[in-house]
């Protein structure tokens, strides 16, 4: 074959076959924000897929065995353990995600906004200020949640409907139910830094909930 040829035949294969590794490299899911303390580099920045809930458990270590294999992990505040004060509720035990937080207080307005979006996995983390006053998670927005794709809802305060709750299939923890209802003012804030159950806990860090009790790591664990 002419040189030439052979040159260009060789050109255009190796477009073909470098088009094909960027496609295969595009991820769709959206990108999380970089947890507090973490420098915002791609690599770091965990991305959220949609997870079949048999392969997510599947995936799953105990958080006892988390605990016993990350010492050094524990020692450097990277993995930490919220004191055991909540209450479990909802079908799934067993759950984990990505973190998105939310504070407010005795208000659900923003709880129920961030439960009708699309969850992809995620756990919302609400520090309700532990109030026992009111409830801020109802039956509805649970039941939208687990249609949404959410793995699970941490509140650092109360819920209600909890039959209704311990139906869905999602993981629920809360500190105790009332049957009163929050405030519809719409108060609160989103994606900051929040402590609750002694524990700093930023947007984009990762929740481990089992029988056993709920973990917090700055990044995604392998397991
Ligand atoms: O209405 C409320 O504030 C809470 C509730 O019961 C629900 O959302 O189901
Ligand atoms: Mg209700």
């Amino acid at each position: 074959m002419n040189p030439l040829v052979t040159l260009c035949v060789l050109y255009l294969l190796e477009r073909i076959i470098k088009e094909r590794i960027k496609k295969r490299k595009k991820v769709k899911a959206p990108l999380l924000p970089s947890p507090c303390g973490l420098k915002s580099s791609k690599d770091k920045n965990p991305r959220v897929r949609l997870v079949p809930l048999a392969e997510l458990l599947g995936r799953m270590a105990a958080t006892a065995e988390v605990c016993d294999a990350n010492s050094q992990l524990i020692v450097s505040g990277e993995l930490r353990a919220l004191h055991p004060v909540f209450q479990i509720y909802g079908r799934r035990q067993v759950f984990s995600g990505p973190i998105v937080t939310l504070k407010v207080f005795e208000d659900n307005v923003l709880v129920r906004e961030f439960l009708e979006e699309k969850g992809y996995g995620r756990v919302l983390v609400v520090d309700g200020g532990g109030s026992m006053r009111c409830a801020i998670l109802g039956g509805n927005p649970v039941q939208q949640a687990q249609n949404n794709g959410w793995a699970g809802i941490v509140v650092n305060g109360c819920i209600r409907d909890v039959d209704e709750i311990n139906g869905c299939d999602i993981g629920v923890r809360a500190l105790g139910s009332h049957p009163m209802k929050a405030n519809k003012k719409g108060m609160g804030e989103k994606h900051i830094p929040i402590t609750i159950a002694g524990t700093r806990i930023c947007d984009g860090e990762w929740l481990y909930a089992d029988a056993d009790g709920i973990l917090v790591s700055r990044t995604e664990l392998s397991v």
